[in-house]
């Protein structure tokens, strides 16, 4: 029987990240990197912007590519059907039955679709899915998309050509990432051309940068690897019209039901591939919907064969070591859920940052664990930091940006220019708790110190967000 010191089960950024970990901290042992999936995706090029921010390259490298740049680590391409804890092997579809001392489970998560099975509704998450969407929307004339955090504020400002119908649960849009005024600033932008068009900012956006390595005529598997930041420069995302950008957003409601061409036309007599009917009462036809309504976590296999506590989201609980509740396994990624009790100023988002961060903690500890060593916990877990773009601005979000766990009792410092950039400080008595800056801030650095190191802010009163005063004097 094939045997390994470090097995890893999924090929994303977690996977890998949690591979080239091992490999830098224990150069004498054999690591299988076991991944459904033909690509899998490789950290290059990390620039920090601040102690927390940083921004990277994220290359898509065929398995053997990447099995070939580092020689510890062998790379087979198959799908995990089950773990035995107690001896400690996993099998495969492919008949593959591996050992292993230490195990780190990385697989990710799939879209949760509100429409499980209808041919009509789309979820995206890695490049199959995408590919069917750019297949199905050349011929669309009008989409309806359902949902209110990531992908659907990237969809909508993104996808032209096509009429979009965004229906969403909340009072503002975009609610999973910003709070009502944000939406507010965005909100400007909605019916304007994506960033391939136009770009809000003359300086160019630090952040993620994506780029696919020899990979474009690998097929992936049906659960590839999550896509990330810019996956729509990559994709021709276009609709039937050749110049059209219509976003209509339908607030506080949500798809009561969806029904075949046959039975119905739409509120403006039209006829569609299908009517979707929202729980506010109107009905829209359209080509197809997607449903950008957030991720499940794949642990079911692991949860069945392995008896692995799953939290109530489905992910796999895992403590601050990211050991789970079995001896030996560790998880890390969009699968697992972070059940330790979180710093103040911290908490999990299935983001591509924390799954990388979640890789090389859980490569820290495996290797800890195998030389009997104790591990201390990660800086990264201390402050909440994201940097992405949304309607072509830079935004960055760090620490308890919108409030979270504060229970509404905090004070808000504001700045907004409009069409250039937007500025929110969270503050509870007198203390920085969080930030949202969105455009050329150029606040970040300062922000993120000082929500680390809890400074009684309270003598600057407002004079925090005074542009006539460079605040980072008063730190020096
Ligand atoms: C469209 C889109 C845009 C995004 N944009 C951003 C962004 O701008 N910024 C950001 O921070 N995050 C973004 N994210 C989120 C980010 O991509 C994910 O949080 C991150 O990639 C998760 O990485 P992961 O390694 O945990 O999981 P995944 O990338 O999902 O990788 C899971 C791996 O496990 C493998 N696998 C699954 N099951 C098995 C099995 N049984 N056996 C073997 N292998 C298996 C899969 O093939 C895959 O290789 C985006 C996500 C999507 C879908
Ligand atoms: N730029 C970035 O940082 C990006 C990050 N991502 C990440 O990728 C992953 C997938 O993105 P995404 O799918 O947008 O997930 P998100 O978790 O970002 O957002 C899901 C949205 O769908 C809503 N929702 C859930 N169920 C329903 C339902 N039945 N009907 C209507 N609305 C519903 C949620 O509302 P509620 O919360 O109220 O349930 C929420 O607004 C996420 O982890 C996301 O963070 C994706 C794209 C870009």
């Amino acid at each position: 029987m094939e045997s390994y010191a470090f097995v890893i089960v999924g090929g994303g950024i977690a996977g890998v990240s949690c591979a080239e970990g091992l490999a830098f901290l224990c150069p004498d042992k054999q690591i299988l990197l076991l991944t459904a999936s033909p690509l899998v995706k490789a950290v290059t090029d990390i620039v920090h912007l601040s102690k927390t921010l940083f921004d990277f390259d994220v290359k898509e490298l065929r398995a053997q590519q990447f099995a070939d740049l580092h020689p510890t680590i062998s790379v087979i391409e198959d799908t995990v059907t089950s773990i035995n804890t107690e001896g400690h092997t996993v099998s495969t579809t492919g008949g593959k039955c591996i050992k292993y001392d230490k195990i780190c489970i990385c697989t990710g998560g799939r879209p949760k679709l509100i429409a499980e099975g209808n041919p009509f509704v789309l979820g995206l998450r890695d490049t199959e899915s995408v590919k069917e969407f750019q297949s199905r929307i050349q011929d669309a004339r009008r989409i309806v998309v359902v949902g209110n955090g990531g992908i659907a504020t990237e969809l909508v400002h993104e996808v032209e050509g096509v009429e979009i119908i965004w229906a969403i649960k909340d009072k503002h849009i975009s609610a999973t990432f910003v709070d009502p005024g944000a939406a507010e600033f965005f909100q400007a932008q909605l019916l304007k051309r994506g960033d391939k068009m136009t770009s809000q900012t003359s300086s160019p956006v630090k952040r993620l940068k994506y780029t696919v390595d020899g990979s474009s005529d690998v097929k992936d598997a049906p659960t590839g690897a999550a896509l990330g930041p810019d996956w729509h420069a990559t994709f021709n995302i276009h609709g039937i019209h050749a110049d059209m950008r219509k976003v209509t957003v339908e607030y506080e409601t949500e798809v009561k039901e969806i029904r075949p061409r046959a039975d119905s036309r739409d509120s403006g007599g039209e006829s569609w591939a299908i009517n979707v009917h929202l729980t506010n009462g109107k009905i829209y036809g359209c080509d197809f919907i997607v449903s950008a309504t957030g991720v499940v976590p794949n642990s079911s296999v692991f949860s069945e064969s392995g008896k692995l506590i799953l939290a109530d989201d489905g992910g796999i609980k895992v403590n601050w070591k990211m050991e789970t509740s079995v001896p030996d396994i560790f998880a890390a990624g969009d699968v697992c859920t972070a059940s330790w009790e979180h710093a103040a100023h911290w908490f999990q988002m299935r983001l591509w940052t924390q799954a990388r961060q979640m890789g090389m903690y859980a490569a820290k500890s495996m290797a800890a664990s195998l030389a009997g060593e104790e591990v201390l916990q990660d800086f990264c877990f201390e402050l909440f930091s994201h940097v992405t773009r949304f309607f072509g601005f830079k935004v960055v979000l760090l620490g308890i940006y919108n409030g979270q766990t504060l229970d509404g009792q905090y004070e808000v410092l504001l700045r907004v220019t409009k069409g250039t950039e937007y500025i929110k400080l969270v503050m509870k008595d007198g203390k920085m708790q969080g930030a949202v800056l969105i455009g050329e801030t150029d606040l970040e650095e300062m922000c993120e110190n000082l929500i680390l190191n809890q400074l009684d802010l309270s003598i600057y009163g407002e004079d925090l967000l005074n542009p006539d005063i460079d605040i980072e004097d008063y730190f020096d």
